[in-house]
């Protein structure tokens, strides 16, 4: 076998490594009802056997929901992102992939607006929101149905798990503050709504099984419960679309199978779509639908995870032969 041979063959290897046969095995019983109005039509039946290392068969992925097109974002001199496309389709999991400083935590900011690209422009659900404000953007897309996890926790540390997991459900409060200030201690608007948000919480504390840590302040907990109150926090924004910052970063063997259980589970029973950056290439091809591959800003790859595996472009970005 030639050399170039040879480092392909091990770096498909490496792309190829997986976790299944173990996240599969970890698998535990059906989750409990999360959003009780949520008929998701890829929804399994309570009889079906719980996640497994792949999306389950039954799942429907649905039609173009989110559409990146000829996203062009620079930094100064330097070109974070150069003329990205790409779609995503509903229920689907999306991986973005990439060498450390190809763009994909900038393409995530792009997608819930926290970044306005110079050139291009993000469709969810056929809206455009560029001509906003940025505050007005952010709000918009988050009332939308896109949530967000980051790649370092963005959680409140001094607060319990309920606290941080509660103040997901910010943006779904309407009773303002001048009816919580003076609501009357029996019972008020504002005491009925705090009640249903806190019994929401307490649902996806179930469903995270962090129900034994529900009053510790978040870091006193190990970082791979950490991760997983940030992803309940943003599970409390009941999101159409999850944008997941790696987040299995940090984490040990068992905590990843977890943390892919839940990610399964949250799109199957759900049918929440996610967005997903990470660099377990076990984890991503196991549990993606499709993925796109970023190297310098640029988009070398995109496809199913075989294709992706075998795309000698990306093989050569992941070996650094290609810089
Ligand atoms: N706020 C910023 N200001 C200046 N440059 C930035 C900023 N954010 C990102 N960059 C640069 O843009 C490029 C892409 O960064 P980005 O964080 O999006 O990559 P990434 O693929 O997410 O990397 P990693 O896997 O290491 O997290 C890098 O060269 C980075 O230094």
């Amino acid at each position: 076998m030639s050399a170039t041979a040879t480092a392909t063959a091990s770096a498909a290897g490496t792309l190829g490594a997986s976790v299944g046969a173990s996240v599969g095995a970890s698998a535990a019983a059906p989750a409990p009802a999360l959003f009780q109005d949520a008929a998701a039509p890829g929804a399994t039946d309570p009889g079906a056997p719980a996640a497994t290392a792949t999306p389950s068969a039954t799942r429907r992925v649905g039609e173009v929901i989110l559409e990146v097109s000829n996203i062009t974002l620079s930094f100064g001199g330097v070109k974070a992102l150069n003329d990205i496309s790409f779609d995503v389709r509903e229920h689907e999991i999306r991986a973005i992939i990439g060498p450390n400083g190809a763009g994909k935590s900038s393409m995530l900011n792009c997608i819930n607006g926290v970044y306005q690209p110079q050139a291009g422009r993000v469709l969810f659900r056929g809206e455009d929101v560029r001509l906003l404000s940025p505050r007005t953007r952010l709000r918009r897309m988050a009332e939308m149905g896109v949530a967000r996890t980051f790649q370092n926790l963005a959680l409140f540390k001094g607060m319990s798990v309920l606290d941080n997991i509660m103040s997901g459900r910010n943006l779904r409060m309407r009773t303002g503050l001048f009816a919580q200030a003076f609501r009357n201690p029996w019972w008020s608007p504002a005491e009925r709504e705090e009640t249903a948000h806190r019994e929401h919480v307490e649902r996806i504390i179930d469903f995270l099984e962090i129900q034994a840590h529900r009053k510790t302040p978040v870091g006193r907990l190990p970082y791979g419960l950490q991760k997983r109150v940030d992803l309940g926090r943003a599970l409390a924004m009941e999101p159409r679309v999850l944008l997941l910052d790696e987040p299995m970063a940090g984490m040990n063997v068992e905590e990843k199978q977890d943390m892919c259980r839940f990610i399964l589970d949250v799109n199957d029973e759900f049918g929440t779509t996610i967005v997903l950056i990470e660099h377990d290439m076990g984890v991503v091809m196991d549990i993606s639908d499709r993925v796109v591959v970023l190297d310098y800003g640029r988009k070398i790859g995109d496809g199913k995870p075989d294709e992706v595996r075998a795309n000698e472009d990306v093989i050569r970005a992941y070996l650094g032969a290609s810089h």
